[in-house]
Formats: structure tokens, sequence, C-alpha cells
């Protein structure tokens, strides 16, 4: 068995009387994508807080391949290989789509001047950045401010952010959100292939893109997983049909 590559134990996070997350476990291995599903209000956007960074979690431990990042700040987890995109856009609207790029991958290390001093260190930085926005299709509108893309080319960007830092793993929160038909079925046809280089932990609620993606489901009730395993096992057990999926039917 292959070791994860990201992996909680035992997270905890209570918001006053309120159990957020409930000694939460996941795993995410080499070239997987694990979907984290659960109605609204489940504890997704807090567990993936507590991943990234930004929520300090109660009890419990955060790691990244052999490091605890439990105490990492966000920067130093990114810095550390975890590639996040937000379910709200964290891009800077009034800047190009390279200088997003760019900053988001200036922003990951703890003396940005390092890279801008050498006129050598600037070139290699735009050209990973170039080569990021390439895979996600967006080059050619590089020089365009980020105002001026459609709501599924900030998607894509928001992508090409977290590739260019070339991380270990990517949490990804709703990919999907706000893209038509035929934008979610370009980006999970860009998911399915982008698991191969770093796995995906992946919080969607868009399922038939969480189904044709998934190589592990885990579903979060009130802050609490009550089964993980395959598309055929989650979409077969009684537990999760009766908790969230059998309200949808
Ligand atoms: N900062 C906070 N203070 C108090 N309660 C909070 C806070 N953040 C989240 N909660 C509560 O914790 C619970 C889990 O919320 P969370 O946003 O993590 O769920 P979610 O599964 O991401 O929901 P959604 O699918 O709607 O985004 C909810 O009951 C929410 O109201």
């Amino acid at each position: 068995m292959s070791e994860p590559v990201l992996a909680t134990r035992n997270l905890c996070k209570t918001f006053n009387a309120l159990v957020a997350t409930d000694d939460v476990s996941i795993d995410l291995k080499p070239g997987e994508i694990h979907a984290i599903i659960g109605p609204n209000g489940a504890g997704k956007s807090t567990l993936i807080g507590q991943i990234c960074g930004g929520i300090k979690p109660d009890a419990g431990s955060v790691h990244l391949g052999d490091s605890d990042v439990t105490n990492f700040s966000t920067a130093e987890r990114a810095q550390a290989g975890l590639g996040r995109t937000f379910q709200i856009s964290a891009l800077a609207m009034e800047d190009t789509v390279l200088e997003n790029v760019l900053l988001g991958v200036v922003g990951r290390s703890a003396k940005p001047w390092r890279f801008w001093s050498p006129a050598l260190k600037a070139r290699d930085l735009i050209e990973s950045s170039m080569a990021a926005l390439e895979r996600v299709g967006l080059a050619e509108v590089c020089d365009q401010v980020t105002a001026n893309l459609s709501h599924g080319q900030r998607r894509q960007l928001e992508v090409a952010v977290a590739l260019a830092l070339t991380p270990k793993a990517f949490v990804m929160d709703e990919p999907m959100a706000g893209l038509g038909a035929e934008g979610s079925h370009s980006m999970t046809d860009f998911l399915s292939e982008l698991r191969h280089e770093a796995p995906i932990l992946l919080v969607e609620h868009d399922m038939d893109a969480v189904f044709a993606l998934a190589d592990r489901i885990s579903v979060l009730v009130y802050g609490r997983i009550i089964a993980s395993g395959s598309v055929d096992e989650i979409k077969a057990s009684k537990k999760v049909r009766e908790a969230y999926l059998g309200e949808e039917t």
C-alpha cells in the first residue's frame, strides 16, 4: 500500500456548541481523486480550512508527506506543496491573467524578493507560469485583465495558479461551481488527467462530476465521516442514501 501524500488524523473542530469536524481521519493517496461530499453545513469547508491552514483544529493533525504541517501557516503549507483552489475566487480581478499566476507563485516564497532579483529566476518564473496557463488553455489571454474573463476561465485560472506551484497534492473546493455543462465537462477531463501528476482532494456538489472522477468518496454528515468507499459502494450504501443522496431522489 502506498503512503498517503496528504492525511488528516482525528481532526476536531467546534464552534461554540456546534461540532463542525468530528474526529475526521482521511487519506489522499498518489494518483487518486478522493472526493468529500455531504449536505450543506456538513463541515466540508471547515475541514478544508483545517487542511489548508485557515482554521486551527481543536485537536488532531494534518500531514503532507512525512511532514506534520498542523502548525504551519497557509503560506508555509503552500510552500510545502499543498495546491489549493477556492470555492469563492481568490483572484486579483484588476491584475492580468499572467500576473495572477506570478503572484500565486511569488506569494509562496517566504522571501519573495529572492525570486525577482536575478533576471534568470524571473524568466524561469514567467516561463513556468506561462506553461501552467498553456495547460489550462489560457495562454492566449495571458495579457488580459482578469475581470474580463468568463466565470469558466476564472476557474481555469485558479487551477493554473495552483498548478504553477507544482504541488504534491491539490485541494479543490468546488471547481465545477458555476460552470455550464460544457465547462464542467472540460474541467472533468482536465482533472482526470491531473490526478496522475498530483492527487486531488475534491470537495464538489456536482454529483455527475464526482461520480465520473472519484476513485474514492468519503461522505461527511454533521462533521463526521459516515462512509468511505468507491463510487459503486457509496451509491449502493443505504446509510449514505438515507443521510444524503436520498434527499435528492
Ligand atoms: N466561523 C464559524 N463560526 C460558527 N459556526 C461556523 C463557522 N464556520 C462554520 N460554522 C458552522 O459549522 C458547520 C459546518 O459548516 P461548513 O461551512 O464547514 O459546511 P459545508 O459542508 O462546507 O457547507 P456548504 O456545503 O454549505 O458549503 C455549519 O453548521 C456552519 O454553520
